[in-house]
């Protein structure tokens, strides 16, 4: 599927590629009060960075939201970073504008509201904690290039490897050892850029969209990502176009991924084509 590249000042709205991403914006458009606008955080709405701890959301991004968010029927952001944490690096609590933001976070296991301020999360699944113990001992048996670190993420435990000197090698021989690790534990792998997150089964960003887009009875959807935990939302966005609620793929474009470029009705230019592209749907909307 061609997708057009976001070349269009700040302002300009621009057109989807596809008829269907186009009858998706057509809708936003239409009935604003209607729309659900979901995005993904890092890569999307925060620049890729070195160390994760130093992520946080593009400078306008926050002020962007808080002018749409009011404009629509809910903003939410759907993250496999722990959901405390992407409110923290995306400053998200405490906004006006935002006061009913939600953050879908660990692919959708937990949840954030701004309203009460809380996460709302499962019981813990007991197979993270048994990976997390034999991780360590794992990485130095299979000799992990240097530069390869764990992430702890509380419900999940991620290895990465950006910070290797062959980032792409590192992360290739991590693989196998960590699909077998994670199946000994009743978890799986969710790939990403230059991370292999070991998570517990049965939710992903698509279930996650699916079920905050029924509960809210979205007649339209928005859903903007950069990375490959984001095709289960491209996957919802398309049933829900099937079944007859109109959406808008977008994919905050990057080097390091390309699998949402052939399916996005729309590719922007990172966080930055992303906060103008709905600064852009915010000014059209006010
Ligand atoms: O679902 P997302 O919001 O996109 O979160 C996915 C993972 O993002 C983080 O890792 C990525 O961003 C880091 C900071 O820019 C970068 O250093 C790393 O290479 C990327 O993979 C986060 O650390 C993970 O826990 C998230 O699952």
């Amino acid at each position: 599927m061609a997708s057009q590249t976001d070349s269009t000042d700040a302002g300009d709205l621009p057109t989807p590629s596809t008829q269907a991403g186009r009858d998706g914006l057509d809708a936003i458009l239409a009935h604003p009060g209607k729309a659900l606008i979901a995005l993904d955080f890092d890569g999307t709405l925060a620049p890729i960075v070195p160390d994760p701890e130093q992520a946080r959301a593009h400078p306008d991004a926050v002020p962007t939201l808080a002018a749409l968010a009011p404009e629509v029927a809910a903003v939410a952001v759907v993250t496999g970073r722990p959901p405390g944490v992407a409110v923290r690096h995306g400053g998200f609590a405490g906004v006006p504008g935002l006061e009913h933001l939600v953050v879908l976070g660990h692919y959708g296991a937990e949840r954030w509201d701004a309203v009460t301020g809380s996460v709302t999360a499962p019981a813990p699944h007991p197979g993270v904690a048994a990976a997390r113990a034999e991780l360590p001992g794992l990485l130095d048996r299979v000799g992990a290039w240097q530069g390869t670190w764990i992430e702890e993420k509380g419900r999940a435990v991620a290895v990465h490897t950006r910070r290797a000197s062959d980032p792409q090698a590192a992360f290739e021989a991590l693989r196998a050892p960590l699909a077998d690790l994670a199946t000994r534990h009743g978890l799986v792998v969710e790939p990403g850029r230059l991370v292999l997150e070991l998570r517990p089964p049965g939710m992903d960003k698509g279930v996650a969209l699916l079920e905050y887009a029924r509960e809210i009875g979205a007649g339209s959807v928005l859903y903007a990502g950069d990375d490959l935990g984001d095709l289960a939302a491209f996957t919802a966005v398309d049933k829900l176009r099937a079944s007859g609620t109109p959406g808008v793929l977008v994919c905050s474009g990057s080097e390091e991924v390309t699998e949402l470029r052939e399916r996005a009705d729309l590719v922007v230019d990172g966080p930055a084509g992303v906060v103008r592209l709905l600064r852009a749907l915010a000014a059209r909307l006010a």
